[in-house]
Formats: structure tokens, sequence, C-alpha cells
């Protein structure tokens, strides 16, 4: 059962999300943000290294194979590791729409267990756009798109420039990724939609 909140419904004058015409193509891998990303980066020795990659229109999809790391009680995925993978499914959509945007809120159904080695498959969309706010939706199944849903999510983010990361998180670590020689990495972590 889900019962989405009033926060989380785009309001009247909402719009249709637009794909920028410079967001990576439909079945590009976007590879990681940041190596310390918990998401998504590989120098978190127990991060998920979730591999998103672009669907079409705002669309995304993603996978992760839980790992011990990840349990809750025995042999099943702990239900915060699986709100990370859906925060981290849905926040890669922003890249398609070419800004950067923060979390406000995330509310997570959590339908069926999830065992240890189980490949979740993700799906993501942008669903609607007000003014800074962007409205999204992911689910996610058991083993590949065909699979048991095992975990849903409706969210909302926020549209933020560099100074949210500049004012509030470690200024070195932004100035490197700034300074990223690989200009891929450096348009996702960066990159606003003028
Ligand atoms: C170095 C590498 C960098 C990497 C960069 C890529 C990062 C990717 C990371 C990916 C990792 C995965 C992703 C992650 O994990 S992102 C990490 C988790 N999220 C955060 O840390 C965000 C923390 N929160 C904030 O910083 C502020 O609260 C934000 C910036 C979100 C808003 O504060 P701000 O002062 O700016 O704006 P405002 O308060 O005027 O609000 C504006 C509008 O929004 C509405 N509203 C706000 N909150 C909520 C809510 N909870 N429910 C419903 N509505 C809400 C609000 O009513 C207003 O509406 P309206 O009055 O206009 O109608």
């Amino acid at each position: 059962m889900s019962a989405t909140s009033s926060a989380l419904r785009p309001p009247a004058d909402a719009v249709a999300p637009v794909r920028h015409p410079d967001a990576p193509a439909p079945g590009e891998l976007l590879g990681a943000h940041y190596d310390q990303c918990f998401g998504c980066g590989d120098g978190q020795p127990h991060g998920l290294r979730l591999a998103a990659r672009a669907g079409d229109g705002v669309r995304m999809t993603a996978e992760f194979t839980v790992q011990p790391a990840h349990q809750g009680a025995p042999g099943l995925a702990h239900g915060g590791v699986l709100a990370s993978a859906l925060d981290e499914t849905l926040g890669s959509l922003n890249s398609l729409l070419r800004t950067i945007a923060v979390t406000g809120r995330l509310e997570t159904d959590f339908v069926r267990p999830v065992p240890v080695g189980t490949v979740l498959y993700l799906e993501a969309e942008v669903t609607a756009v007000a003014g800074r706010k962007i409205y999204s939706s992911a689910t996610g199944r058991i083993g590949g798109p065909d699979g048991t849903v095992a975990v849903r999510a409706d969210a909302l983010f926020i549209k933020v420039g560099v100074d949210h990361f500049v004012g509030n998180g470690c200024q070195e670590e932004i100035r490197a990724t700034m300074n990223d020689p690989d200009q891929v990495r450096r348009a996702r972590a960066f990159e606003v939609n003028p």
C-alpha cells in the first residue's frame, strides 16, 4: 500500500520535465559523480557502487548488488541502504536536466524483503517540475526489469547552486572535483542548466 503525502504532489502550475539537449544519450552509463559518494563512488569499500544508465525522456535505470555489508536482518538488505539506492538513482535523474539538486523529501515503500546477493534493478523518472522543485519517482525490482517490485519511492528534489556545496561541504574536495581532468565527471558534478 502506498499513499504519497501532499508535499510530493506537484502543484497545478507544474510543467512536464524537459530533457536537456546535451544530456547523456539513452543507454549511456553515467559513472560516479564523486569517487567518495556512498551511492556511486568506487572509493567507498562498503558503498553501493550503483551504476546508473540514461534512459529515454527524463528516465534513468540503475543496478546495484546487495552485499553482506548492506544487511539489516541476517541475509536481508537494510531498509536505509535500499532508500539510499533509490535516492542515488533519483538524484542521477538531475543530470538529464543538467541541473544540480538535492533531496528535500523522500518517501519510500518497502514492499518485499531483498536478500543479500540480489541485483536490485531500479527505474526512475522525473514526473514534473515547478520552479526549483523537481518531482520524481522510482521503483526497485528483484533481479531485473521484469522482477518483483521490492521498493518504490516518490521524491522532491530542490535545485541548488554550487554555493550549497562550497558553503556546507568540504571545500578542498569540491575544488578538486571542479579541477577534475575527467571532463565527464566534472560536468556531472557541477553542470548547471543556465
Ligand atoms: C563534490 C561533489 C559535488 C556533487 C554535486 C552533485 C550532488 C548530487 C548528490 C546526489 C546524492 C543523492 C541526493 C542526496 O542525497 S542530496 C543530500 C540529502 N539532502 C540534503 O542534504 C538537503 C538538505 N536540505 C537543504 O539543504 C535545504 O532544506 C534545501 C536546499 C533542500 C531547501 O532549502 P532552500 O533554503 O534552498 O529552499 P526553501 O526552503 O526555500 O525551499 C524551496 C521550496 O522547496 C520546498 N521544500 C523544501 N524542502 C521541502 C521538503 N522537505 N518537503 C516539501 N517541500 C520542501 C519549500 O517549501 C519551497 O517551496 P515553495 O515555497 O517555493 O513552493
